[in-house]
């Protein structure tokens, strides 16, 4: 093997440094005489954290410097969650893996109530996602729902501090960081319907180089491809961003693909659900044919007045 070095573009946040140094040491066990080296880097999501991320705007907030780094050659690859990358690539750049997917579902973290149900009638619950927000607010009207912003430690503090009853974090990325004591109840996908991508860890690099793709395909795992790729395809389709009332969740039974979805307006006064059952290997093809059924039963005129008002 004449390649002796692989880069990482990574975030600096403590979850973004899991998931790369867990691509680190996958890629050193699988390789032995490979070292991968971190290079971490600071992106305008990480910078601009006062402002809900809606209004912001612009996609791909947190990866668009990690991309400059592998286009100027100083990085070969990007790790990423899922749940945040792009639909669109730049030139020469791809989404070349997806590695086993953790817990997909959403956590309840609370001090002083076990779960959703017992919290108290104008509880405030913290979460800045619209997705979680729109299924919260149809599950529980009188809920206060405040923006919380930052990293996971940095959202747990919060909820510490007293500005919060309850707080809503993927189940995936307190497990990650060692914080699955926190996690004070599950959220079951009935009830919230997670992110798409949500739990998964994803590789971003350059389709040019044969030798890095190859070394990369350790990490591959076939069914967290088909379930992803079912989820991203639906989002895509109705041409969800990242910050969107969008719910996608695509399980396996045997080689059929469960694919569930939802399209929610933020005050939770209108839910549009939906679900296709099919091969999976037509993943794309289901989540392009779900989207199409949420579509016309009126996805797009409630996802125009969110983009609207962003
Ligand atoms: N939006 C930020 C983000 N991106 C990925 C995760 C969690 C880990 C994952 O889904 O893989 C989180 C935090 C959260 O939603 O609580």
């Amino acid at each position: 093997m004449a390649r002796k070095e692989i880069r990482i573009a990574t975030r600096k946040s403590p979850l973004a440094m899991w998931q790369a140094e867990f691509v680190k040491a996958e890629l050193e066990k699988a390789h032995p005489g490979l070292e991968v080296i971190l290079l971490p880097m600071s992106t305008k999501g990480d910078i601009i954290l006062d402002t809900p991320l809606a209004k912001v705007g612009g996609k791909g907030l947190f990866v668009k410097e990690l991309e400059v780094a592998m286009l100027e050659g100083r990085a070969d690859i990007a790790v990423h969650s899922m749940k945040d990358v792009p639909v669109d690539f730049p030139e020469g750049l791809g989404l070349t893996t997806i590695c086993e997917r953790e817990d997909p579902r959403d956590a309840f973290v609370s001090n002083n109530y076990k779960t959703l149900d017992e919290l108290p009638q104008g509880a405030i619950v913290g979460t800045s996602s619209l997705r979680r927000q729109c299924q919260l607010r149809e599950l529980r009207p009188d809920l206060k729902i405040h923006d919380l912003r930052g990293n996971v430690n940095t959202r747990l503090r919060k909820l510490d501090d007293g500005e919060y009853d309850a707080i809503i974090l993927a189940a995936a990325g307190l497990k990650r960081l060692e914080f699955d004591h926190r996690i004070t109840s599950f959220i079951e996908s009935e009830q919230s319907l997670p992110a798409n991508g949500q739990g998964a860890v994803g590789i971003e690099a350059r389709l040019d180089d044969a030798e890095l793709l190859e070394l990369l395909s350790v990490l591959e795992h076939q069914e967290t491809r088909a379930r992803v790729i079912a989820e991203r395809a639906m989002n895509t389709h109705l041409e969800g961003g990242c910050q969107v009332p969008i719910g996608a969740y695509a399980e396996l039974e045997g080689d059929q693909l469960w694919l569930r979805g939802l399209v929610g307006k933020p005050d939770g006064s209108v839910l549009l659900r939906n679900e296709v059952r099919g091969n999976k290997a037509d993943a794309e093809k289901l989540g392009i044919e779900l989207a199409e059924m949420l579509l016309s039963a009126g996805a797009g005129e409630i996802l125009k007045e969110v983009y609207g008002e962003a």
